[in-house]
């Protein structure tokens, strides 16, 4: 194969992957508008009967051909940390708010509105999802300071309800690195009121000794690469 061959082939995987992930993305806010209506709805008995039917005859097709549990997604791509159904961030994910992160100098900082879908007490966020938030933007820290780990410890004070359908604004910032053990701090607030913390977490990550990613991850590195094409 030439080169410019070889150059036209690598682009046209490249612009499949992308439609692929438009493809996720599109199916995604579909699924997370289905949440919420379905969430919100006082619709009559019958009509959630139909809809009920109709989402299952919909969900037929995609399961025809699943991955299993070590295989990642094919438009995944793990070294670039593309991670479209990251049950927080991905814009693939039924279940993500969708969160989203990005770095501002030393500091981590989130934006997300919660819907009804996530409602704890009424009309306020549930506890879990507020540290599910707080576990993916201490994390996200600890990868951008150099220092990547998983969670060992996450410690969340509530200090006030988090309100749904609100904008708010999530931050997090490294505050000690210590061999493979790293300490980070983040809260959450609102948008309009960025200076009232609602929630403040203080998290621990360890990063993985070669041995253990091995044990852990060894049966998925690789495979994103081979299978990512199709
Ligand atoms: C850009 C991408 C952004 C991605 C963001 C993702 C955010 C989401 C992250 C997650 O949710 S990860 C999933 C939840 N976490 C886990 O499932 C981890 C489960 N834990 C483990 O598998 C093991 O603990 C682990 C492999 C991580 C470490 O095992 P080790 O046996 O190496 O731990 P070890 O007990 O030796 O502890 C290592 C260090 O951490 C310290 N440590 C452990 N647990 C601790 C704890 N609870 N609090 C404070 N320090 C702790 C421990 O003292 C020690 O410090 P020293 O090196 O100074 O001795």
């Amino acid at each position: 194969m030439t080169d410019s061959e070889n150059g036209r082939r690598l682009h046209a995987v490249d612009d499949a992957l992308l439609r692929r992930r438009e493809a996720i993305s599109d199916l995604g806010d579909a699924l997370r508008l289905l949440i919420e209506h379905a969430t919100a709805t006082e619709a009559p008995t019958e009509e959630l009967r139909r809809a009920a039917e109709r989402i299952r005859q919909a969900a037929a097709p995609l399961g025809e051909r699943a991955r299993g549990r070590h295989e990642p997604p094919s438009a995944d791509d793990m070294r670039a940390g593309v991670r479209l159904y990251n049950p927080v961030t991905g814009a693939g994910s039924a279940f993500a708010p969708p969160l989203e992160i990005h770095q501002e100098g030393e500091i981590t900082v989130g934006a997300c509105t919660l819907g009804l879908a996530f409602e704890g007490p009424p009309s306020y966020a549930h506890g879990g999802v507020s540290a599910m938030l707080l576990d993916q933007m201490l994390g996200y820290a600890a990868g951008a300071s150099g220092n990547p780990g998983m969670t060992v410890r996450l410690d969340t004070g509530y200090r006030r309800p988090v309100p749904l359908l609100t904008p708010l604004r999530l931050t997090a910032e490294v505050v000690d690195v210590d061999g493979r053990r790293v300490t980070v701090a983040g809260s959450i607030a609102t948008a309009a009121e960025p200076g009232e913390i609602l929630v403040a977490a203080t998290g621990v990550f360890v990063g993985l000794r070669a041995e253990q990613a091995r044990r852990l991850f060894g049966a998925i590195a690789g495979r994103g690469e081979e299978s990512r094409a199709g």
